[in-house]
């Protein structure tokens, strides 16, 4: 599904944290939301799915909420477990939109064998470590069977293997025609995952477009401060940062 966004702005405590924000999101697009710590990736997601108020329009926003809840499944930052609920029956959250129980136990089954928690399906979500937990996480935003997921640092804290697994899933998510965005600090997993990436700094959109006329020495100088190297392989595009200019 197409999400639209024209002059999303948001203003707290007297600052800009969202600047006139404009964007489309197509079908099929895995976009990589990137930018320093503090650019406002968090606060345009955010008020992209009307959970801040903000100034602007956006066609997420715009829906009821229980409409809202059938078309966009929302993956926060926070992870902590308020209450020791199992992991399948935190997933199975994941389904309250649908109200269609007959349905559910195939899209859970789906969500846990997808996030390999198979085995941890009747462990207390307190007792998981932080990535089996973020996993539980993205399980549950998989369940609730969404044409657009957005992920705040979906990867933050996953092993290699799963932090691969997850954008490749994110990918196929993207492939098979729903609307990806997920805001990443590792570059060069979205360089090498994402079909598009979106640079934010000090709360605007600076550049959008392919990871390769994104990640540009420019673009990496004047947002980051790095320098990085970027080589397209037989892989795919790869992407190093070198080192912090001073
Ligand atoms: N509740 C708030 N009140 C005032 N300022 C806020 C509030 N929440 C966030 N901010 C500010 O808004 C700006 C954007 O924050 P945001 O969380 O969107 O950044 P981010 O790009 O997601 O950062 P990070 O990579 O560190 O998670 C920051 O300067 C932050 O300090």
């Amino acid at each position: 599904m197409r999400i639209e966004i024209s002059d999303l702005t948001v203003k707290r405590g007297g600052r800009l944290t969202l600047d006139h924000a404009s964007l489309s999101l197509e079908p099929g697009e895995l976009i990589g939301l990137i930018g320093p710590n503090g650019a406002g990736k968090t606060t345009l997601m955010r008020a992209m799915l009307g959970l801040i108020p903000a100034s602007g329009l956006s066609s997420l926003a715009a829906l009821p909420p229980a409409k809202r809840a059938l078309i966009a499944a929302w993956l926060p930052q926070e992870r902590e477990a308020a209450w020791p609920i199992s992991v399948e029956n935190l997933i199975r959250l994941g389904r309250i939109p649908h109200r269609r129980p007959d349905a559910d136990a195939a899209h859970i089954e789906a969500a846990l064998s997808r996030m390999g928690l198979q085995s941890l399906r009747h462990r207390a979500v307190t007792e998981l470590s932080g990535g089996e937990r973020a996993r539980t996480l993205i399980a549950r935003a998989l369940a609730q069977d969404t044409p657009v997921l957005m992920a705040d640092e979906p990867i933050a804290g996953l092993d290699p293997a799963y932090q691969i697994a997850t954008m490749q899933l994110f990918r196929d998510l993207a492939d098979e025609g729903r609307t990806v965005i997920a805001s990443l600090h590792d570059l060069g997993l979205a360089a090498r995952h994402c079909t598009r990436l979106v640079l934010m700094d000090q709360g605007r959109i600076v550049a959008d477009g392919k990871p390769v006329d994104v990640l540009t020495p420019d673009n990496l100088a004047h947002t980051f401060g790095i320098e990085g190297h970027f080589a397209q392989t037989k892989e795919g595009p790869v992407f190093q940062p070198l080192r912090v200019l001073s």
